[in-house]
């Protein structure tokens, strides 16, 4: 409950339309309570002239049948502005909660998408968000009317007979004292379920995301298997669910009809010995009617309220995750900053680092990058060349140790700006939906037409992009998949080349290429590494040697610096690879591939 308390404050610009709600969910009930005292006069009036104790006269008739038509057209016209504002107040909450959400996981650190799914994350922010926009509309209309409802019956019951009204009085609170009861059982079952459908839909998201490996290795029918059990548990667990519940439910409503049983009867009672009028009794019966909505609904209502108390604590799983240390989000003054532009440009400081804590993938790095230099990482296959990177990137903290970037240590900077000073080319060109041109301007949003096409030249990238069939402007699918993996990368080294960073981080992409694609994309990144300081995670030995030093890294330790000439000498990993490759053995290959410099 507290999380929707909370949920509501976070949403208080729309302070106007939960109060319109309301006043207009009061207004309604105040128009539909109104009608059974006409009715009732109605009633009484007529049998008063039936019996001869009234003059026969119609006006007195017509007057009442006009109010009941003015009651019932603004009840009509109320109901509907309310419906408006309800409209108006779940779709501006859903924005407002999805924003806040999407905000949120911007800003979350990478470790956090370590171990989630997106599917997983969309899904939960899909069903969290319905179920609380749901319950805010449903209580916004529902609460404060069923309160109403509840004081005008009880005061009209028990100016009738206090009994009556002592009847009603213990209703409404066994009813949802009954309700509460079964409630927490009920979340415990919802819980499971959207485990459930959360494992379901991440995998979903997975394989529609990759459905070429799938097919592939045709594995449909395991991945519907798999998909289908889930919904199969959720579904099993839903039989339980809603059969503990609905029993429950009769067992609510059934002490319920007793009570009422005992309500009826003193009313038809009470007017046979004459102590009601045939009026108050047809007003009674009414009111009675009206009173048992709100007691019936009220499953609804804690239904409703269930999931939202259930999505709302799942929202606020998320949104209670630690933030990275600086908000990406924040626009740093890039201006405001000082770098020290000496001499290294970046360096490592007795670096180390594990994603987990029993086990460093990095252990005590020592390396400086001077300005404008080329420099290669070579290792073994999850030695670590990528962990350099990203810690470079700030998107993991060293566990101890420094590194700075022009002068200005990595953690302490805001986020933005050490991101805007480091370019990268991945190696899976990453590239969104929506035209070439959109792809290109993410590198930087105020590109005009020739920056653009002078960048694509640069890149290589421009005869291709001109013979699309709609140039810059072609449609190039999910992730680029319109495009050749050269094509991507070359669009992806034109993005780098317009955000114009000073450093460069290049994860080689070209072993993944053939020989032509390699050159083009080489020639890409040369052009792109004029003038910038390159660090390369090398996966080619012929594209690494014009590079200023390379660094080898055995066990997460710096084993060797130095230029391609000297370390060909030195009978280290760099030399064993080169005589590797020129032997061309299956041996030799092996060992190639373990260091990811072949496929
Ligand atoms: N997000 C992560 N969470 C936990 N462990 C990780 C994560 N990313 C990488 N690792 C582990 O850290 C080690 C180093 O990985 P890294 O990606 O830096 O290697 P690499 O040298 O770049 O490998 P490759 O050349 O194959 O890309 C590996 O053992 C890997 O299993």
């Amino acid at each position: 409950m507290k999380s929707i308390v909370r949920i509501v404050s976070s949403a208080r610009q729309l302070t106007p339309l939960y109060i319109g709600i309301i006043i207009g969910a009061v207004v309604t009930t105040a128009t539909t309570l109104l009608t059974p005292f006409l009715i009732a006069q109605a009633t009484q009036t007529v049998v008063d002239m039936t019996t001869g104790s009234r003059e026969p006269a119609i006006m007195p008739l017509v007057w009442l049948a006009v109010i009941l038509l003015g009651l019932m057209l603004a009840n009509s016209v109320v109901t509907n502005i309310t419906g408006y504002m309800g409209d108006q107040m779940s779709s501006r909450i859903r924005a407002i909660l999805s924003h806040n959400y999407f905000h949120k996981l911007l800003r979350l650190p990478q470790r956090y998408y370590d171990s989630e799914l997106t599917g997983t994350i969309i899904s939960r922010l899909n069903r969290s968000i319905t179920s609380i926009s749901d319950f805010l509309q449903v209580f916004a209309n529902g609460f404060f009317t069923t309160m109403l409802t509840v004081v005008v019956v009880l005061f009209v019951a028990a100016w009738h007979s206090p009994w009556l009204a002592l009847l009603l009085i213990v209703i409404y609170p066994t009813f949802v004292y009954l309700t509460a009861l079964t409630s927490r059982k009920w979340q415990v079952w919802e819980r499971k379920k959207n485990q459930h459908y959360d494992i379901a839909g991440g995998r979903f998201a997975e394989v529609v995301g990759q459905l070429r490996v799938v097919k592939s290795f045709t594995t449909e029918r395991t991945e519907l298997d798999h998909f289908d059990q889930h919904y199969t548990d959720a579904v099993s667990l839903t039989k339980t669910q809603s059969r503990f519940w609905h029993a429950m439910d009769v067992a609510r409503r059934g002490a319920l009809d007793v009570v009422f049983f005992g309500v009826y009867l003193i009313i038809f009672v009470a007017t046979a010995q004459g102590r009601f009028s045939i009026g108050s009794m047809v007003l009674l019966i009414q009111l009675i009617q009206i009173a048992k909505a709100p007691v019936t609904s009220m499953s609804y209502y804690v239904d409703t309220m269930q999931r939202a108390v259930t999505g709302s604590n799942e929202y606020f799983q998320v949104m209670d995750e630690a933030d990275e240390p600086h908000n990406p989000l924040e626009a740093a003054d890039v201006k405001a900053i000082e770098w020290v532009d000496r001499d290294p440009i970046v360096s490592y400081q007795d670096v180390s680092f594990g994603y987990d804590e029993d086990r460093l993938v990095l252990d005590g790095i020592d390396l400086d990058v001077h300005r404008g230099e080329r420099i290669a990482f070579v290792g073994e296959s999850g030695g670590g060349k990528t962990t350099l990177v990203n810690l470079l990137l700030g998107l993991y903290a060293p566990t101890s140790g420094t590194i700075t970037v022009r002068g200005r240590s990595v953690t302490e900077l805001p986020t933005r700006a050490l991101r805007q000073q480091i370019g990268v080319v991945f190696q899976d060109a990453t590239l969104f939906s929506g035209t070439v041109r959109d792809n290109l301007l993410y590198g930087d949003p105020n590109a005009d037409e020739e920056a653009l096409r002078e960048a694509a030249r640069r890149a290589n990238a421009l005869d291709f992009i001109e013979r699309l069939p709609d140039g810059f402007d072609t449609e190039i699918g999910e992730r680029g998949v319109k495009l050749s993996g050269g094509q991507k990368q070359r669009i992806s080294v034109a993005r780098a080349m317009l955000k114009d960073a000073p450093i460069l981080v290049l994860d080689e992409a070209t072993s993944a290429l053939d020989t032509k694609a390699e050159r083009q994309v080489q020639a890409g990144l040369e052009e792109l590494m004029v003038g910038r300081t390159s660090l390369i995670i090398a996966h080619r030995l012929s594209t690494i040697s014009a590079v200023d030093r390379i660094v080898t890294l055995i066990n997460g330790r710096i084993d060797e610096v130095g230029s391609p000439a000297e370390l060909a000498q030195t009978n280290g990993i760099y030399a064993q690879l080169l005589a590797l490759q020129a032997s061309d053995s299956a041996a030799g290959r092996k060992i190639l591939r373990r260091f990811g410099i072949i496929q």
